[in-house]
């Protein structure tokens, strides 16, 4: 469907989904069939509430209102939030155009759509207001901001009849799906997030390491800092095997790119940043290049297990010695890259 042939909100649309997501805009528009505007409208929908999520200047009591009720918002055609200075506020000063484009679609991709947005907004609601000390509260914070993502996209894939049944079914898989995107940016984002006064590392690992999270900054910490770096990248690779049976699985080319390839730019950032000390000074970016060339290789599941182990094995090959975390990487290694 061409963009003249796009009714002037779903064009608006994609201009937003451009505008907003650098890592997702292309895969989600080369979806096939029906798929492509579910899962546009899906990301606007969502991406419009974690703004609100992220948004530090709404007072707690409010936000945890409006992350609660945000949901009920789709069927509100007038509803609007002005009052965002967040990036991507245009989502939801725009909205009325997203939820007009969200009640145009077939109403199996409605309910998938409406129920994540709700069951997110309510997690994102409860762990607002407490901090992720456990690894099991990661896990938590993680499924509510990600792995609902995954699950909700799985069954938007069964939904258009693109892929099995059993795609929408196995949450366990596709809730693995975003634990392993969003642990990733958590680790990544260290710097950027301390600056926003946001701490998504669990207590439960880091205090280990240092008394205040902010320490890992200070140079002569730099040993016990990549130790829990090391440790966190370690937790995050265990999703690995889950993401590998869940990728076996796709029939549908569009599908598997659009879930591949978020998949190998998450394991080759894991990969620079494993023990990499400029996590701590600054944002760890793997190259354009070297994005693009796993973009063109992540197209079938042969080549996509061939990428994974590639970088399961260069982290392999970088485990310094004495680190606390190393047998349980060189475990998590061995299994991932003897996948059968
Ligand atoms: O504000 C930012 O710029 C970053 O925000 C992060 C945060 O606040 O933690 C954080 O916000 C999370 C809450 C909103 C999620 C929005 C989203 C993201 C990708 C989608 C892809 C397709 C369809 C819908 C989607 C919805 C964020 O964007 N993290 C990036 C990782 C999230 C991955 C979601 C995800 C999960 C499973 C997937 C499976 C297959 C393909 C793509 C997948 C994508
Ligand atoms: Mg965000
Ligand atoms: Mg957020």
């Amino acid at each position: 469907q061409k963009l003249d042939e796009m009714s002037p909100t779903a064009r608006k649309c994609y201009v937003y989904l451009n505008q907003t997501s650098r890592s997702f805009a292309a895969v989600i528009q080369a979806l096939d069939g029906d798929l492509r505007h579910a899962v546009c409208i899906f990301y606007l929908v969502l991406r419009a509430l974690d703004t609100v999520e992220d948004d530090m200047t709404i007072p707690l009591k409010d936000k945890v209102q409006m992350l609660q009720n945000f949901y009920k918002n789709l069927e509100s055609p007038d509803w609007k939030y002005m009052d965002s200075k967040d990036k991507d506020r245009i989502v939801l000063e725009d909205f009325p155009t997203i939820s007009t484009e969200y009640r145009g679609l077939d109403e199996h991709y409605r309910e998938v759509i409406s129920d994540i947005c709700h069951k997110m907004g309510d997690g994102m609601s409860e762990v607002l207001q407490t901090e992720v000390i456990t690894l099991q509260d990661w896990n938590m914070y993680c499924h509510y901001v990600a792995g609902l993502v995954g699950i909700g996209l799985s069954k938007l894939f069964s939904a258009s009849k693109l892929e099995d049944p059993i795609v929408g079914k196995d949450t366990q898989l596709s809730n693995s799906m975003g634990l392993f995107l969003q642990k990733t940016n958590i680790i990544r984002d260290y710097l950027e997030d301390n600056i926003d006064k946001r701490e998504f590392w669990p207590r439960d690992v880091w205090s280990k390491y240092g008394k205040k999270l902010s320490d890992f900054q200070e140079k002569e910490n730099i040993t016990p800092a990549l130790h829990c770096l090391n440790e966190l990248i370690t937790n995050a690779l265990e999703h690995v095997p889950d993401v590998i049976k869940y990728m076996s699985r796709l029939r549908n080319q569009t599908v598997f790119n659009f879930c591949a390839i978020p998949q190998v730019m998450a394991i080759a950032t894991l990969a620079k940043c494993y023990n990499n000390r400029n996590v701590f000074s600054g944002v760890v970016k793997i190259r354009k290049g070297q994005a693009v060339g796993l973009m063109m290789e992540a197209t079938c599941f042969q080549s996509l297990r061939r990428i994974l182990y590639k970088y399961a094995r260069e982290i392999g090959k970088t485990i310094p010695p004495g680190d606390p975390s190393a047998p349980k990487t060189q475990k998590i290694i061995s299994t991932v890259t003897s996948l059968g």
